[in-house]
C-alpha cells in the first residue's frame, strides 16, 4: 500500500494564509513529496468518487511523463478569441507569483501546474456540443501524481484566502488519506456496448472534400484539412476508467490524454506533438501524410515505402515543415531537423513524420510557441489564415478542442502541448469521434474519406466499437 506522509502542510497553509491577508488576494501553497511508484489508472480511478469531473489523465509517447490531476484548485477560463494564449499565460503568471512553493527537485512537471487546452479556432459559431468547454479551459489541480523518467511524485495544491484557518490543512489531510485509501480499490467496471453509430453527413463531406479541391487549383490555397464527426450511442454511461485502461494498452506510442469539465470528458491517443519546452529546448513534430498499416510484415514496409515514395503525400507533409521551419526559426537560435522524412507508425496507421528541435531565444514562452504553431498546415492548412478561414466556412464540425493544443505548463515555464487528434467527445451514454485530412491539389474525396475512417479506429476501439 502507498503512504503519505503527513508533512510541514500546516506550516505552509499558516504562511500563506498570513501572505493572503497581506496581499489582500488569495495564495497557492504547493508541497511536493517523492512517493512509492502508483500505477497511473489506478491514480486516476481512485478520483472516481470524489473527484468526477475534476480528473486529467496525460502520458507522453515516451512513457516519460504521467501527470494525473484530480480535483480543481484552481480554473483558468475564458472565452475571449483574441490574444488568447497570452492572456492564459498572464493569468498563470499571476497566481504563481505569490505561491509558496515547497518542492526540492528540479525535475519538470511537479509542484504547480495547469493542465488543459484551448478550442481549435475561437472564432467559429459554436454549438451545443462543446458547452462544457470555454474556448481556454486550464485546471490546477488540487491532487496530482507525475511520474517523470521513473520516479514517483504527489503534489498537494491548496488556495488559501485571509479568512482560512489552520482548520483547512485537517481537512486537506483528511481528503488525501481517503484518497490513499481508495488507491487499494478495485478499478471501478461497468458494461457498456455500442448500439449505434451515426455518420453525419458522410456524403456531404466527400462533396466538400471535391469543392475545396476544385478551389485549391485555383492556386490562393495550397491546402485545406477538413475533419467530420461520427456520434456513438451506447446501452449506458461509457466508463472512462475503461477507455484508458484500452488506449493504453492498445495506442502506447502515442500521447494519451482525458479531460474531464462538468460532467463531459475530452480523451484520445494523438501520436501528434505539437511542442515541448524543456529549459531553453523545444520539440516539435510535423506529422501528415498517412496509409493503412500492413497486416504482414511484408505489406506494411511496402506500404510505409508507398507513403515515402507518393507525390500527394509528400506535398502534403512539405507544406507543414516549411511552416513549422519557418516558426521555429523566428523564435529560437539554432533549429535542427533531419534532412529525410521518416515513418512514425501506431497501432491503426503510419504516418510521414519529421521532428524538429531548436534552442530558444531568450524569454520564448511554451505559450508563445503554441501561439505561433497552431495551427500547423495538418491540422489548418496553409496559408494558415486563409486556410482557417474556408475551415470556418465549409465545415459542418464544431471541432470544440478536436485538433488544437491540448497539455501542460508547470510553475518554471517548462511543458508539452499535443494536437489533440484521434480524440472524442465522451457525453454520458454518447460520444463523438473527430477525424480529419489534409486536402490538396491531388486530393480525391473517396481517399480520404477512408483515410478519416483509419483514423477514427483509435478511439472506436477504445470503445469497444471495432478492432
Ligand atoms: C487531422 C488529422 O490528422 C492529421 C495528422 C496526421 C496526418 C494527417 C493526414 O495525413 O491528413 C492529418 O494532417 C486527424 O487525425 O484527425
Ligand atoms: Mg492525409
Amino acid at each position: 500500500m502507498v503512504t503519505i506522509q503527513e508533512t510541514e502542510l500546516k506550516e505552509g497553509i499558516l504562511k500563506a494564509i498570513e501572505r493572503a491577508k497581506a496581499l489582500s488576494k488569495p495564495v497557492l501553497v504547493s508541497e511536493v513529496q517523492e512517493i512509492n511508484h502508483i500505477e497511473p489508472l489506478t491514480f486516476f480511478a481512485a478520483g472516481h468518487e470524489p473527484f468526477l469531473g475534476e480528473r486529467f489523465f496525460w502520458k507522453d509517447p515516451a512513457d516519460e511523463t504521467f501527470i494525473i490531476g484530480l480535483g480543481i484548485c484552481k480554473q483558468i477560463q475564458s472565452d475571449q478569441a483574441a490574444d488568447r494564449f497570452f492572456l492564459v499565460e498572464e493569468e498563470w503568471k499571476n497566481f504563481i507569483e505569490d505561491a509558496i512553493i515547497d518542492n526540492p527537485f528540479q525535475l519538470n512537471g511537479i509542484g504547480p501546474l495547469m493542465f488543459g487546452g484551448f478550442s481549435f479556432d475561437p472564432y467559429k459559431e459554436k454549438t451545443r456540443l462543446w458547452s462544457k468547454y470555454s474556448d481556454s479551459l486550464f485546471h490546477i489541480p488540487k491532487f496530482m501524481y507525475s511520474e517523470i523518467n521513473g520516479r514517483t511524485f504527489f503534489t498537494t495544491n491548496i488556495v488559501c484566502t485571509q479568512h482560512d484557518d489552520l482548520s483547512l490543512a485537517e481537512a486537506v489531510q483528511k481528503e488525501r488519506r481517503t484518497l490513499f485509501t481508495a488507491l487499494a480499490d478495485d478499478i471501478y467496471q461497468e458494461k457498456y456496448e455500442l448500439i449505434n453509430e451515426d455518420e453525419i453527413n458522410p456524403e456531404k463531406w466527400k462533396d466538400t472534400v471535391a469543392e475545396v479541391v476544385n478551389e485549391l487549383k485555383q492556386g490562393e490555397l495550397n491546402k485545406v484539412v477538413l475533419a467530420r464527426e461520427t456520434r456513438l450511442h451506447f446501452s449506458q454511461s461509457i466508463q472512462l476508467e475503461q477507455v484508458l485502461m484500452n488506449l493504453f494498452k492498445l495506442q502506447r506510442e502515442s500521447f494519451i490524454f482525458a479531460f474531464e469539465s462538468n460532467g463531459d470528458c475530452f480523451i484520445g491517443a494523438s501520436p501528434e506533438r505539437l511542442v515541448k519546452k524543456s529549459g531553453a529546448s523545444f520539440f516539435t513534430t510535423c506529422l501528415a501524410g498517412s496509409i493503412a498499416r500492413g497486416k504482414t510484415e511484408e505489406e506494411d514496409r511496402v506500404l510505409g515505402d508507398t507513403l515515402l515514395a507518393d507525390p500527394k503525400n509528400i506535398i502534403e507533409h512539405e507544406y507543414v515543415v516549411r511552416m513549422i521551419k519557418a516558426a521555429m526559426e523566428e523564435v529560437c537560435e539554432e533549429v535542427t531537423m533531419p534532412s529525410k522524412t521518416q515513418l512514425l507508425k501506431t497501432r491503426d496507421i503510419q504516418h510521414l513524420y519529421t521532428p524538429v528541435t531548436g534552442k530558444a531565444k531568450k524569454d520564448t514562452s511554451l505559450l508563445l510557441l503554441v501561439d505561433r504553431l497552431h495551427p500547423t498546415p495538418a491540422l489548418g492548412g496553409l496559408p494558415k489564415e486563409k486556410a482557417v478561414e474556408k475551415i470556418r466556412e465549409v465545415e459542418e464540425l464544431d471541432r470544440g478542442f478536436y485538433g488544437a493544443p491540448l497539455g501542460w505548463v508547470d510553475y518554471k515555464g517548462n511543458g508539452e502541448f499535443a494536437v489533440s487528434i484521434r480524440s472524442g467527445l465522451i457525453q454520458g451514454d454518447e460520444a463523438s469521434l473527430f477525424a480529419g485530412c489534409g486536402v490538396v491539389e491531388d486530393s480525391n474525396p473517396e481517399s480520404e474519406y477512408v483515410e478519416t475512417k483509419i483514423k477514427f479506429r483509435p478511439m472506436l476501439t477504445a470503445l469497444g466499437g471495432s478492432n
